[in-house]
């Protein structure tokens, strides 16, 4: 299904409201009958399998009681877990953005747009990527004089900051060529990496001088960083480069804010003669001895430089590798906040994240499908989506810490000083004084105001604060993809990812920001069981280990744990799991997702289950303790080539050992030994009726065994450099093989 299927689709499928002089059109997704059905149905089918439970349990002293015990309290909780899982289902809305009404009534009166975007680390995040995503930006479809980009740079690096010099340069050329030929996205890498001109097009001569230009600075950065050095000739071009000295780290070094391009300057224009928008370089103060807060801290400080340079009343936040892939995302964005009578209550305005290297079946389910075509939608129903911490649009005041109000029209007023008034080296010394480190001592700094310290998913905690405060959210899902960003390329950092993220949720529920307890009141309640639902991932580690190792345990040694074919309470089970599995199967599939990439996307559901969101808990409780401190691991966005080709031939990555990785394959070695050891006893007949009794342990253990097909693979077949390591596949099998000896209790 193409987007615009896809579009048609949920226009179809939600019922219409009066949308007569709105800005954008709202609709209620419908079908509730059906969801009825399954709830109804799959709670009917829960109800009896607890019956059977609680009526079966083996008495004392016999052999299975506590792994009874064990799969009941997992059942419970999995039951649980669906039953607030459907919050995100209820009501899902869509939204439709009308750019051309905006225009009508607002074109003369658009508000200032600041754009930020986040680097930390030069080599996780190259350079020509950085800026990747700001010319990007700079292309934007909006009148440049409104326009102020911002690139923070947490990795201080001397070839980011020369990059975007470099950057600042060559968009004088870029803008009016993406204008002039449409460019999507309007990033120079992806565009000409992946678009070719036909030799007969009139605009080939000037297409191609343009990929030679781009190429040449591309060629001038990766040069200077590979030499690890700045040559003193570039050195001349720009008086920023002496902020550098020899003592200058990451990790402490002043504050540093260069305006390398100042749209108030008459004579920064463009290769046409059109104005420019404004683009700054940031790197906030570093010292040792002060926390920094990770991005959350970055986006603080943006929040002051910025308000002091160029005060755009509307922020878009993003990562440094979230290219822009169409012109009009600000417009449809303005198109939700400047809405006058809708608008006024929302706080921001969430765009999916969508990437633009996600293999044919998103080998490590990493474009978020579910989240972001189903549950966000389904969030919005119930008071806005969660902000994901990339393109997402803000209300300044919003993020500043402002309470909703009714009766409080907010304007989207804030314009630049004028030239005369503040020279850009005074703009600049001014704001200097903002990124220091001391700046928010005793201030109320990412407590009320800004984002939120303390939590690795500084952005869902943020959102949820700003929701809690009477404001609202939308989700805006268009057509064209409005951002394309990386996602991870490697299954270990897939699952590090996910680790963070889970453990940043559950921290929330742990906080001062408990959905259920601060929400209370402040927010709907199905809001309250949407953010839930994401808190209890990390918990859900527990419940779904038992669940992969008892029951396949319990088949080795032939203690039956579920109803015989033969039984009554066979039907609830069978019942339950078919169901759940076909409506799972019918979100997929209705939604473009093959069968390929649903089952890649049951495997990566497992994976962070048995591994991140185990990690996650413990390392919660560990800094519960006090034992461990709260820390954010940067995703890497680029791998060496062989790594890549494996990530698009769809050739699971392992090639390191990591503790991840051995839980991973001892889990898959212990479902072979005991799916083998059940079925050498089928064969020899040494119990009758082994099939009936123990059907559904069978059926469990093959699953698991068929979804772990990659990590046998990995271990036995494989032999190229992201195969499982060797000392891994004997530590596993050696760990596997303790199951022979198992008792069962
Ligand atoms: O100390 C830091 C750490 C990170 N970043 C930036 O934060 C962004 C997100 O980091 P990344 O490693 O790419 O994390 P992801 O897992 O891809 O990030 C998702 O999850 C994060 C919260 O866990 C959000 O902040 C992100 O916006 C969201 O895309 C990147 O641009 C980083 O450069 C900083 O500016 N300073
Ligand atoms: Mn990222």
């Amino acid at each position: 299904m193409s987007g615009e299927e896809r579009r048609g689709r949920e226009r179809e499928m939600g019922k219409a409201e009066t949308n007569e002089g709105h800005l954008h059109e709202v609709k209620e997704g419908k079908g509730n009958v059906w969801l009825w059905l399954y709830t109804g149905s799959v709670l009917l089918g829960l109800l009896l399998i607890y019956a059977y439970r609680a009526s079966h349990l083996p008495a004392a002293g016999e052999k299975g009681r506590w792994a009874w015990i064990a799969v009941f309290a997992a059942e419970l909780w999995f039951g649980f877990h669906w039953f607030i899982s459907l919050s995100v289902r209820w009501s899902p809305l869509y939204r439709f953005p009308f750019r051309d009404r905006l225009s009508q009534r607002f074109e003369g009166k658009l508000p200032g747009v600041d754009i930020f975007i986040f680097t930390a680390d030069p080599v996780i995040e190259p350079p020509t990527m950085v800026i990747n995503t700001v010319l990007s930006v700079l292309a934007y479809d909006y009148p440049p004089e409104k326009l102020t980009i911002y690139l923070s740079d947490d990795g201080c690096s001397i070839f980011t900051f020369y990059a975007l010099l470099e950057a600042s340069n060559f968009a004088k050329l870029w803008i009016p060529f993406c204008k002039k030929f449409n460019v999507h996205p309007m990033a120079p890498s992806v565009f000409f990496s992946k678009l070719s001109v036909p030799l007969d097009d009139p605009g080939f001569s000037e297409w191609k001088a343009m990929e030679k230009l781009y190429r040449d600075m591309e060629s001038r950065i990766d040069a200077a960083v590979k030499v690890g050095e700045i040559s003193e000739e570039i050195k001349t071009q720009h008086e920023g480069f002496s902020e550098w000295c020899s003592t200058t780290t990451t990790k402490d070094h002043q504050a540093i804010v260069k305006i390398l391009i100042d749209g108030r300057d008459q004579n920064a224009r463009d290769s046409v003669g059109h104005s420019l928008p404004t683009v700054v370089y940031v790197a906030r103060e570093k010292r040792q001895k002060y926390h920094h807060n990770f991005k959350a801290g970055a986006v603080n400080a943006l929040l002051r430089v910025s308000a002091e340079i160029s005060n755009g009343p509307i922020i878009l936040i993003l990562d440094c590798d979230m290219l822009v892939n169409t012109s009009e995302s600000i417009r449809d964005a303005l198109c939700f906040f400047m809405d006058e009578e809708r608008g006024q209550e929302i706080a921001f305005v969430q765009f999916p994240q969508t990437f633009e290297n996600i293999t044919k079946n998103d080998l490590y389910a990493s474009s978020l499908k579910a989240l972001q075509w189903v549950e966000f939608h389904g969030m919005d129903g119930q008071g806005g989506p969660v902000f994901t911490g990339t393109c997402c649009f803000h209300r300044r005041e919003c993020l500043n810490g402002k309470k909703y109000s009714k009766a409080n029209k907010i304007e989207l007023k804030g314009e630049r000083p004028k030239i005369q008034e503040a020279s850009t080296r005074n703009l600049e010394e001014r704001a200097k004084a903002l990124a220091t480190c001391t700046y928010e001592e005793k201030t109320q700094w990412g407590k009320e105001m800004g984002l939120i310290y303390g939590c690795p998913v500084e952005d869902v905690i943020t959102g949820f604060s700003i929701q809690c405060r009477g404001w609202k959210s939308a989700y805006v899902n268009p057509e064209r993809e409005a951002f394309l960003g990386r996602a991870p390329s490697t299954l270990s950092q897939a699952l590090v990812q996910h680790k963070r993220w889970s453990e940043g949720d559950l921290q929330i529920f742990l906080s001062k920001y408990c959905p259920i307890i601060y929400g209370y009141g402040k927010t709907k309640f199905g809001l309250q069981m949407c953010y839930s639902m994401y808190c209890f991932w990390a918990v859900n580690s527990i419940p779904t280990l038992t669940y992969v190792t008892i029951p396949s345990i319990c088949l080795l040694n032939s203690v039956p744990l579920y109803p015989s074919v033969y039984s009554f309470w066979f039907i609830p089970f069978v019942f339950v799991i078919a169901i759940t599995t076909a409506f799972s199967l019918w979100e997929s599939l209705s939604r473009v997702i093959t069968l390929q990439w649903w089952w890649n996307e049951q495997r990566m559901w497992l994976y962070k289950r048995t591994t991140s969101y185990l990690f996650a808990l413990v390392d919660t409780f560990l800094m519960l303790l006090g034992i461990t401190n709260s820390t954010f691991v940067i995703t890497p966005k680029v791998a060496d080539e062989e790594t890549s080709k494996r990530y698009e031939q769809e050739i699971m990555e392992f090639g390191i050992t990591s503790p991840m990785f051995t839980i991973l394959t001892t889990l898959a070695m212990l479902n072979l030994f005991c799916l083998v050891g059940g079925i050498k006893r089928l064969m020899m007949g040494e119990e009758d009726g082994a099939l009936v009794s123990h059907f559904l342990q069978f059926l469990l253990c093959g699953s698991l065994v068929l979804i772990n097909l990659p990590i046998y693979i990995a271990a036995f077949v494989r032999n190229d450099r992201g195969s499982i390591q060797a000392s891994t596949t004997i530590s596993a099998v050696a760990i596997a093989s303790l199951a022979y000896f198992l008792p069962v209790f």
